[in-house]
């Protein structure tokens, strides 16, 4: 559940004053998500999400996420657009947290994706890539090589908690990683957390992608990465070569990969599988029992890690060279 910050209706009425948003008529908590708290607002104009930035999200990196948002929905991307307030600022601040209003986007995300939606997926990706060009402001990934020495540091001694050997065995593909990373591929914004949860579809069209707070500079094939590990392994750990294809395909229909960044895929796909595991390693272990959030599963990403590990080429993930 994520709604850590109760609000007031009298507050946010009093916060609504500073924008041109209309009368309010209802507003309800919206239970999904981890980071941050969200509510969906009714009001005598247009629906709209309200969200009070919580304690991962650094206020500074704020003007970054919001003007992105903005910058990408000006360049025809369908991503929810900040709603300025009257005297032009996008961020305000409500019970105490900063806060935004940004549109709703219509649709659903998706339980069961598909090849096809996964093609989808890749496309958009690459239009968001393509879209990010010209962005004014830049925001280094917190959440690459030294971040995740950063949150190691801070599970590595309890990781055998988890799965005897851990330790071990993470030590040494952080120090494969530090020695491996590529460094000269095509880098630019990037969306860094597309995982089908943020994507919403209106039957099998996709209709647009949210929740740019973990958006950065850094390798655009990098992102894709991320989504071939969200989008195209199954439940059972297997990966989908078919789901891989689609996608890969789908980025290339937008913006076609060069032959350093295809050689490069297997790294990343380790890399971005390592940085998921981190993260959720970290909260397993520092979650407290009782919280009101569903912990997400180190393990899942783990196996991801062990599969990229054996994969030798790029045609592994239904690359077509
Ligand atoms: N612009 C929007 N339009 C419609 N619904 C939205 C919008 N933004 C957020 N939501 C709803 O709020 C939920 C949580 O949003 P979001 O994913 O941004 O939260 P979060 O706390 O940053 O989550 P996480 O980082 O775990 O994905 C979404 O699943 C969606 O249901
Ligand atoms: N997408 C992340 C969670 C929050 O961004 C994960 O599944 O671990």
């Amino acid at each position: 559940m994520a709604v850590y910050t109760d609000i007031s209706e009298g507050d946010l009425k009093a916060f609504l004053e500073q924008y041109d948003a209309g009368e309010l008529t209802s507003y309800k908590g919206i239970a999904e998500g981890v980071e941050n708290s969200n509510f969906l607002l009714h009001t005598s104009k247009s629906p709209l999400i309200l969200t009070l930035y919580e304690k991962r999200v650094d206020k500074n990196d704020l003007p970054f996420f919001l003007g992105l948002m903005h910058h990408l929905s000006e360049r025809g991307l369908n991503c929810p657009l900040p709603l300025p307030r009257k005297d032009g600022a996008l961020l305000g601040e409500l019970s105490g947290r900063p806060a935004a209003l940004i549109s709703f986007l219509e649709g659903m995300w998706l339980r069961k994706p598909e090849a096809q939606h996964c093609g989808e997926v890749g496309a958009a990706l690459a239009r968001m890539h393509i879209a990010g060009e010209g962005f004014e402001l830049t925001r280094p990934n917190a959440l690459s090589l030294e971040g995740w020495h950063v949150l190691w540091a801070k599970s590595e001694a309890r990781a055998d908690e988890v799965e005897e050997g851990l330790e071990t065995e993470i030590g040494a593909e952080l120090d494969f990683l530090a020695t491996h990373w590529p460094k000269d591929l095509a880098s630019g914004v990037i969306h860094a957390d597309l995982f089908p949860d943020n994507v919403f579809f209106l039957g099998d069209t996709l209709s647009g992608l949210i929740d740019f707070y973990f958006a950065c500079n850094d390798l655009l094939v990098y992102d894709l990465s991320i989504c071939l590990n969200s989008w195209c392994f199954e439940k059972d750990g297997a990966y989908n070569i078919t789901k891989g294809k689609a996608m890969i395909e789908g980025y290339q229909s937008v913006r076609p990969l060069s032959a350093a960044e295809i050689e490069a895929l297997p790294i990343l796909c380790r890399g971005s599988a390592l940085r998921f595991f981190l993260t959720r390693l970290y909260d397993w272990l520092t979650t407290p029992a009782g919280a009101l959030v569903v912990k997400k599963d180190p393990l899942e990403y783990l196996k991801k890690l062990r599969f990229h590990r054996a994969v030798t080429n790029a045609s592994e993930y239904g690359l077509i060279a």
